[in-house]
C-alpha cells in the first residue's frame, strides 16, 4: 500500500516528452534541464530515430540528471534502453512491446505507461496487465503527430472515476487548455511543443507546473 501511494504521488505533475528533432545530445540535455528547473516531474525520453550511438548517451545524460532532481525518467517504446540505463521505466503504445512482457523484464518496481488513444476498453486492458498510468490523446491538433486520433474530455471523467490508476493527456496541449484536462481528471499533462519550443523553456514549464501547486 505505501509502494502504491507513493507511485500515485510520484506519477502527477508536468511531464515533458523529448524533442529529439530540435535538440539533440548536449542541447537536449540542457533543455530538459531548463525544464526541470521550471517544475517538470516526469520526463520521457522519446526518440524514433536508429541512431543508438546517440540513443544511449543521451538517455544515460538524462538518467543522470533526472536522478540528480529526483524526477521520474520513462523511456518510450525501447525495453532494452530502459534496461541500459536503469530508467524508472517505460511508456508503451499498442506498436510496442506487451505491458505484461514489459513487467516481467521491467520488474515490479518499474512504471509502465500505456497509450490508451480515445478508447477506455483499452485503458482496462492496459489497468488488467499492470499498466501504472493510462495516456488518452491527442485531446487537440498536435504538429508533434498531426496524425494522432482524437480524445474527448468525457472519456477523462469517465477514466477518473473508474480506472483507479493515474491518468495522463497528451497531445497538442498548451498552457491555455490545460486546465480543463486537469478539471476533467487528468493527473498528468504530456508536452512535446508547448514546452520545447517556447523561447524560455523553463518559463513554459513552471507556468504549467503552477497548475499543481505542490510539485513546485
Ligand atoms: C505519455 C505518452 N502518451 C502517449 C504517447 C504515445 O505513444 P505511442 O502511441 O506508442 O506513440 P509514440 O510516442 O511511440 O510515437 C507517448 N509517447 N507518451
Ligand atoms: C506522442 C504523441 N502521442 C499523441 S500526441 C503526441 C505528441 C504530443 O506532442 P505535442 O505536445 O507537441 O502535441
Ligand atoms: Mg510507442
Amino acid at each position: 500500500m505505501r509502494a502504491e501511494i507513493s507511485m500515485h504521488h510520484r506519477l502527477r505533475g508536468l511531464y515533458v516528452i523529448t524533442d529529439t528533432v530540435q535538440f539533440k545530445r548536449d542541447d537536449l540535455v540542457r533543455v530538459v534541464a531548463e525544464a526541470i528547473a521550471g517544475g517538470a516531474r516526469i520526463v520521457q525520453y522519446r526518440d524514433k530515430s536508429d541512431d543508438l550511438e546517440r540513443r544511449l548517451a543521451e538517455a544515460s545524460a538524462l538518467r543522470s540528471l533526472t536522478l540528480e532532481h529526483e524526477v521520474l525518467f520513462l523511456i518510450n517504446d525501447d525495453l532494452d534502453l530502459a534496461e541500459a540505463v536503469a530508467a524508472d521505466g517505460v511508456h508503451l503504445g499498442k506498436e510496442d512491446s506487451a505491458i505484461k512482457a514489459a513487467r516481467d523484464r521491467l520488474g515490479s518496481e518499474a512504471v509502465i505507461g500505456a497509450s490508451c488513444y480515445n478508447s477506455f476498453e483499452l485503458a482496462q486492458d492496459a489497468v488488467r496487465a499492470g499498466a501504472n498510468y493510462v495516456a488518452f490523446g491527442a485531446f487537440f491538433p498536435s504538429r508533434t503527430k498531426p496524425d494522432a486520433v482524437v480524445a474527448s474530455i468525457p472519456l477523462l471523467i469517465e477514466s477518473k472515476q473508474k480506472l483507479g490508476v493515474p491518468i495522463c493527456a497528451i497531445g497538442g496541449i498548451t498552457r491555455q487548455s490545460a486546465p480543463e484536462l486537469i478539471g476533467a481528471g487528468a493527473d498528468m499533462l504530456a508536452v512535446i511543443s508547448a514546452v520545447f519550443s517556447a523561447t524560455d523553456i523553463q518559463a513554459a514549464a513552471r507556468d504549467f507546473s503552477t497548475l499543481w501547486p505542490s510539485t513546485v
